[in-house]
């Protein structure tokens, strides 16, 4: 799916973080379109004879790595030494992410990573999160986590699926709420309040798990360490 700035940018970024990865290297796949710029580069290096494994983080994401010939390995087998992730937003360190729904895959892959480096675009970066909150939440309990979010002050809209009736189905058979809580004042607050919710699987806010930002701007890539 596209969002976001322009393909350069994502390019851009997203063959920047792929500079930190070495031979022997475990790397996390996250998802998304700017993502993808990284695991084909990844690709590259592996036909040029480096030893890279893969753990993917999304249907796309292993698909993906299939076609360019990354091995796969997996958290039950291997832990990533580092994790390439894009993001819907970021602000201070803290991320939205989910855009595509793969955001429970992504925080678990993400979190066991020794260091997440983030690729985004300038059209990413803001002074305070703003953007929608993706939660995943089990079917059955998509009216009582709607109703846990509005009374978190947020207003939860069920996503719909493009080109098929009804709504998105996530990679693990659930369902995403997009919440908009206006701007976050204190993100890792609201991180902990979604998080014990019964029914929600996970949620789209990532906080302290980012170790660099890799932003592609038409000048370069601009990159931040947290
Ligand atoms: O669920 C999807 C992910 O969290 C993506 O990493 C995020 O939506 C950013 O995707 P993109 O690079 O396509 O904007």
């Amino acid at each position: 799916m596209k969002r976001g700035g322009s393909d350069e940018q994502k390019r851009a970024a997203g063959e920047s973080a792929v500079d930190a990865v070495s031979n022997g290297m475990v790397v996390g796949l996250g998802t998304g379109s700017t993502t993808a710029y990284a695991i084909r580069k990844l690709g590259r290096l592996i036909d040029d004879g480096m030893d890279i494994e893969g753990i993917p983080t999304s249907y796309q994401s292993r698909q993906l790595a299939r076609e360019v010939g990354i091995p796969l390995t997996s958290l039950e087998d291997a832990t990533p030494d580092l994790a390439i992730d894009g993001a819907d937003q970021v602000a201070d360190g803290t991320l939205i992410k989910g855009g595509g729904a793969a955001h429970t895959r992504e925080k678990l892959v993400d979190a066991a990573a020794d260091r997440l480096l983030v690729v985004v675009d300038p059209t990413k970066e803001a002074d305070a999160l703003d953007h929608p909150v993706a939660v995943e939440v089990l079917p059955d309990a998509r009216r009582t986590v709607a109703e846990a979010v509005t009374d978190l002050g947020g207003d939860p809209q069920l996503r719909a699926a493009e080109r098929k009736d009804g709504p998105v189905v996530t990679d693990n058979g659930n369902l995403v709420l997009d919440c908009d809580f206006g701007t976050i004042e204190d993100p890792a607050a609201l991180a902990r309040e979604l998080s014990m919710v019964p029914g929600v699987l996970e949620h789209g806010l990532f906080v302290g798990l980012a170790d660099e930002i890799h932003c592609g701007t038409d000048d370069g890539v601009r990159v931040k360490e947290l």
